[in-house]
């Protein structure tokens, strides 16, 4: 079988420069294309597959870029509003050959917790997430806690929960975080850390922790190339690697 044709977008960047790594030491892929901010993507270099690693004001145009061109594409870029994913969705439905995968978090152990969380949502009464990230993040909160909160939240719905205890009322300053479908999310930005999260989950005398720990990036390179091989076999939309994985509910 022929390898992959492989681009990379953000190549620059401290993920991009990661993936391409991976790609030009993979067997059964090649790297064709690196592209940063200011390059013209064009043809892609030939690319069959390309790896979008960019900031969320650039992400979604280059993704329409290469879904016009019949291109799969595998996104890491955080950040997407859900009216550009309704964009993507209807751009897609004119090319419905071609594959794209978002997934907030490539580390298995991220894709896990997120789970996780969500199996033990119905069984608490409280629930706040604390995400802790590198001071080069452009974006708070995460991609990965935006997506772990709009989990619970629709666990906690399903199980006729009501909203988060809070007895706050003075907040001027929001101490108490910011609220992403009513979940309480809190963002520490601190030099040394990578990629960071923990679910705490409070009943009555008791707390459950769910953490996980990217030390590296490398920990998202293993997810990345799944998703480069698995993406031509999902046409359509896909959020979250967990669909490449086996793991759907
Ligand atoms: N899904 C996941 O597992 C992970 C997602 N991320 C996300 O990936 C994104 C990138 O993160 P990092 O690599 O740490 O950031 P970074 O700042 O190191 O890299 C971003 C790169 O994108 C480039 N760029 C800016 N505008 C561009 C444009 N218009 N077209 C092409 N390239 C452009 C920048 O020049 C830079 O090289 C962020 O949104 C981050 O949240 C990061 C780590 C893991
Ligand atoms: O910017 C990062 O570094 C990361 N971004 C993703 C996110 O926003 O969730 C994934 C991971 O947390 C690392």
């Amino acid at each position: 079988m022929s390898n992959i044709k492989v681009a990379v977008i953000g190549a620059a960047g401290r993920m991009g420069g990661q993936v391409c790594r991976v790609v030009t030491d993979a067997p059964d892929l090649e790297l064709v294309g690196r592209y940063d901010q200011g390059d013209d993507l064009g043809d892609l270099g030939g690319a069959t597959a390309v790896v979008e690693f960019s900031v969320p004001s650039a992400s979604p145009a280059n993704v329409a870029h290469c879904v016009e061109r019949g291109v799969h594409v595998v996104v890491g870029t955080t950040g997407w509003a859900e009216t550009t994913l309704a964009t993507l969705r209807d751009q897609l439905e004119q090319q419905p050959s071609v594959g794209v995968l978002i997934a907030p978090n490539f580390a298995i152990g991220a894709i896990l917790m997120m789970r996780f969380a969500q199996q033990a949502a119905r069984f608490y009464e409280s629930v706040e997430v604390i995400e802790l990230h590198h001071p080069n993040k452009v974006d708070a909160p995460s991609g990965t806690a935006a997506r772990t909160a709009s989990l619970i939240a629709a666990a906690r719905a399903d199980a006729g929960l009501g909203d988060v205890p809070d007895a706050t009322t003075q907040d001027p300053d929001g101490a108490r975080g910011a609220r992403v479908d009513g979940i309480p999310v809190h963002s520490i930005r601190l030099r040394g850390l990578v990629a960071h999260q923990e679910v705490l989950l409070g009943g009555e005398g008791e707390m459950l922790t769910l953490r996980h720990d990217s030390f590296d990036r490398t920990s998202f390179m293993p997810g990345v190339l799944a998703g480069v091989r698995g993406v031509a076999a999902h046409p359509g939309l896909t959020v979250g690697l967990e669909h490449y994985l086996g793991l759907d509910a």
